[in-house]
């Protein structure tokens, strides 16, 4: 578990400074007025935050997910790993399950975070802005609405992260198995690259109206009175308003972020377990060099099964 912990957070910090900025993108883009929109697009709105905000404009809101996710994948693959090892075998059932139960479980750290996020990539900059960072945004929104309006949007994150973390870690067990992944493979890294940005684009697509759904609840009230009195008047408002495209908003630069992003996640923690572990036991216990040891054929295609 401490293992998986620490590549976890190797992993989580990877991820984060590369694909911030095309999350702050997909914010803008899911929760802009349909009246009058500000952004035309994934690229003008990229083009539009860097010339009226600088690089640092898209890096809004960074903090919360960096302190966030290093605790979200440290539990989220050390869960997944204890949950596949309780489960008792390696199958596509179970590891779907595990990440699963991944997914939902990281939703105590991740829905705040996302909260705080979210309202930090929207509000205006400059002396008029309501929140200084993440922490103050979080505690602003204790004081006023209490431990509820802190977990604003829960049922929303658990509906999109319990199902897209079990696709998630499916889809990455599948294809590091078609693909081979074994120490000592000399293409071992652009093969768990292609796994995880592959992974990170499947789990995005499978639950991506539910994303648009919960940014909007997160972000009511931010510029104005509520709009929305829960997940299902919020389906029905935005549909009636926009049509289902709605529920693509922000698709584009989701899936742009999601590939890099997942790429540097997994592979920064497959690599970290697999060296960091180094030794595997031969068949009397003796430690035998990780190179030369016969890989349990998928094994490696589990980080939390190395
Ligand atoms: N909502 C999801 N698709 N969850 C699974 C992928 C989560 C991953 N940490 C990311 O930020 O891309």
């Amino acid at each position: 578990m401490a293992l998986d912990f620490l590549a976890g957070c190797a992993g989580g910090v990877a991820g984060v400074l590369v694909g911030h900025p095309f999350d702050t993108v997909k914010v803008r883009l899911q929760v802009q007025s349909v009246e009058k929109p500000q952004y035309r697009g994934t690229l003008h709105c990229f083009k539009s935050i860097i010339k009226q905000e600088s690089v640092l404009g898209l890096y809004k809101g960074l903090g919360s997910p960096l302190m966030g996710l290093t605790f979200i994948n440290a539990l989220v693959f050390g869960v997944q790993g204890n949950t596949l090892r309780a489960l008792g075998h390696d199958s596509p059932l179970n590891q779907f399950l595990a990440g699963a139960a991944a997914g939902a479980i990281q939703c105590v750290i991740c829905c705040p975070m996302e909260l705080a996020k979210t309202r930090l990539q929207l509000q205006d900059a400059g002396p008029a802005r309501t929140y200084k960072g993440s922490l103050d945004c979080l505690v602003q929104i204790y004081g006023h609405e209490g431990l509820r309006g802190v977990n604003r949007g829960m049922v929303s994150t658990l509906l999109r992260e319990t199902p897209s973390f079990g696709v998630y870690f499916l889809t990455y067990d599948a294809l590091t198995r078609a693909l081979g992944c074994e120490p000592g493979d000399r293409l071992l890294v652009p093969k768990l690259l292609l796994a995880g940005g592959t992974s990170g684009i499947m789990s995005w697509l499978s639950t991506y109206p539910v994303d648009v759904v919960k940014s909007r609840l997160q972000a009511d009230g931010l510029r104005g009175a509520p709009r929305y009195r829960g997940i299902l008047d919020c389906v029905r408002q935005s549909y009636r308003a926009e049509g289902w495209r709605v529920f693509t908003r922000g698709l584009a630069s989701t899936l742009l972020r999601a590939f890099p992003v997942n790429a540097a996640t997994f592979a920064t923690v497959t690599v970290v377990l697999t060296y960091a572990r180094g030794e595997e036991a031969g068949p009397e216990g003796e430690a035998v060099p990780a190179a030369s040891a016969a890989p349990a054929g998928p094994a490696l295609a589990q980080p939390s099964s190395l």
